[in-house]
């Protein structure tokens, strides 16, 4: 019997969501509250949401929403973010995922989205659709005793700054705006729903599969009172044998917008009594936390691993978005076997703004839509990408100067999973 591949209904969604939960490896149904909660949120758009069905049974699922996608520079661009893709055990490798990423794509490029992103489960499953690792992450685990603080100064800010234990309203009340200043900072972060918020700090239904538990909210204070900076973590209850606190304290979220609440949020969760170890959670590989300790060799690397992987569905729109420190006219050639976006552009970048356009004139660079992607957000090197033979330099001293044009000082990073 052929398979039924088609956008989904309000009456398929509660065993569409079934095997949602039955893909990522949660046996059982969602409840009913939390199919409601679902069903009840504006940014759940059942026209984005596809499945497969056999015998009227759901065997796959992909979904896409509406998504911010900051880049280099500041500015948002229209993402088609993907989330929610499985096929059943049992439908495995009859190219389902394939027929519904053709379709997805395709749909999100009539909408005018200007690129694809999404958090790939595992490595080797986005890279045949065009998809390229435009972040990366890394978890820190801080053995604090060995971190060279000072105990008597028990975490205070310096410089007038003030940390503030609050409740999950409170984080509702500034983390919208927290996360809003960050996105114009940081290249690599998305936007964030209300629902996310709500979900976060324990305000809307917990899907029963992601084991939410109560954390601890804290702000940062700048001295004139403003907050610049939220943390969230959670610890649990552990003892040594010769009652001695062993806690581990474990980051759900950090957003600081300035170097000074960066700081100072690590330093105060170093010197919680009771806390001897800290889980960083997943930050940017160059977050400021080994260095702010004393002896940055406390900090043990736990995780380093790709992030947000993203797509080129509009190579020009996107390249003419971000911001360029560095003058230089490249003429790439993009190949997508996806037949999305491939074409040979110039783009024409300088501090003052970039323009790119399709060209007739032969490449410096040719290169495919996923390693287009890798560079996009400032992070990977073009001279990486030739010598490990993904990119090809067609013009001597091009791999020079497209790095000297892509490469940013800070790297990007996203730090949320959908
Ligand atoms: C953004 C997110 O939601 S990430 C979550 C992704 N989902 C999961 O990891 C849940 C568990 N896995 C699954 O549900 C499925 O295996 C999926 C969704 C990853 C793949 O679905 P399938 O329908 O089997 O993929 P499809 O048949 O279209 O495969 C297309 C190609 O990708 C390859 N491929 C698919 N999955 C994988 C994988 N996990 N690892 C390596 N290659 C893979 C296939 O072999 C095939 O290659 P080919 O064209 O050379 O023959």
């Amino acid at each position: 019997m052929s398979l039924d591949v088609r956008t989904v209904t309000a009456s398929d969604y509660p065993d569409w969501l079934r095997a949602v939960q039955n893909g990522f490896l949660t046996a059982g149904s969602p409840t009913e509250e939390d199919v409601a909660d679902r069903l009840a949120d504006p940014d759940n758009d059942l026209t984005r949401l596809q499945g497969a069905f056999d015998a009227g049974r759901c065997v796959a699922t992909f979904r896409s929403f509406a998504q911010r996608l900051t880049v280099v520079g500041g500015a948002t661009v229209p993402a088609d973010a993907v989330s929610g893709v499985t096929v059943s055990p049992t439908h495995r490798r009859r190219g389902l995922l394939s027929r519904m990423m053709a379709g997805d794509l395709a749909a999100a490029r009539e909408r005018g989205e200007v690129v694809a992103t999404l958090i790939a489960a595992e490595y080797p499953i986005y890279g045949r659709f065009g998809f390229g690792p435009a972040t990366w992450t890394t978890e820190w685990e801080v053995a604090v005793p060995r971190a060279g603080l000072d105990p008597r100064r028990s975490g205070q800010p310096e410089g007038g700054g003030r940390i503030e234990l609050v409740d999950g309203a409170d984080v509702r009340k500034y983390g919208p705006e927290l996360h809003t200043r960050l996105a114009a900072l940081r290249p690599g972060v998305v936007s964030r729903s209300e629902r996310w918020w709500k979900v976060h700090t324990g305000a809307a239904v917990i899907p029963a599969h992601e084991k939410w538990t109560e954390p601890f909210y804290v702000i940062h204070r700048d001295a004139d009172g403003e907050v610049d900076g939220l943390m969230v973590y959670g610890t649990d209850d552990k003892w040594g044998d010769g009652k001695q606190p062993l806690n581990t304290a474990t980051v759900r979220d950090l957003i600081a917008l300035t170097p000074a609440a960066e700081r100072a949020l690590w330093h105060f969760l170093c010197s919680v009594d009771w806390v001897t170890t800290v889980r960083s959670g997943y930050r940017a590989p160059d977050d400021l936390l080994p260095d702010v300790l004393p002896d940055p060799r406390a900090a043990r690397t736990v995780t380093h691993a790709d992030w947000l992987w993203l797509r080129m569905l509009d190579v020009e729109r996107a390249l003419e978005a971000r911001s360029y420190e560095n003058e230089a006219s490249l003429v790439l050639d993009v190949r997508d076997d996806g037949g999305v976006a491939q074409g040979r552009f110039l783009l024409d970048a300088s501090p003052g703004g970039a323009r790119c356009t399709p060209t007739t004139r032969s490449a410096d660079l040719a290169l495919g839509t996923g390693e287009l992607a890798s560079l996009y957000l400032g992070d990977g090197s073009v001279r990486r990408l030739v010598d490990l033979g993904r990119a090809d330099e067609l013009r001597a001293g091009a791999v020079e100067r497209a790095d000297a044009v892509f490469r940013t000082g800070r790297r990007p990073w996203c730090p949320d999973i959908f």
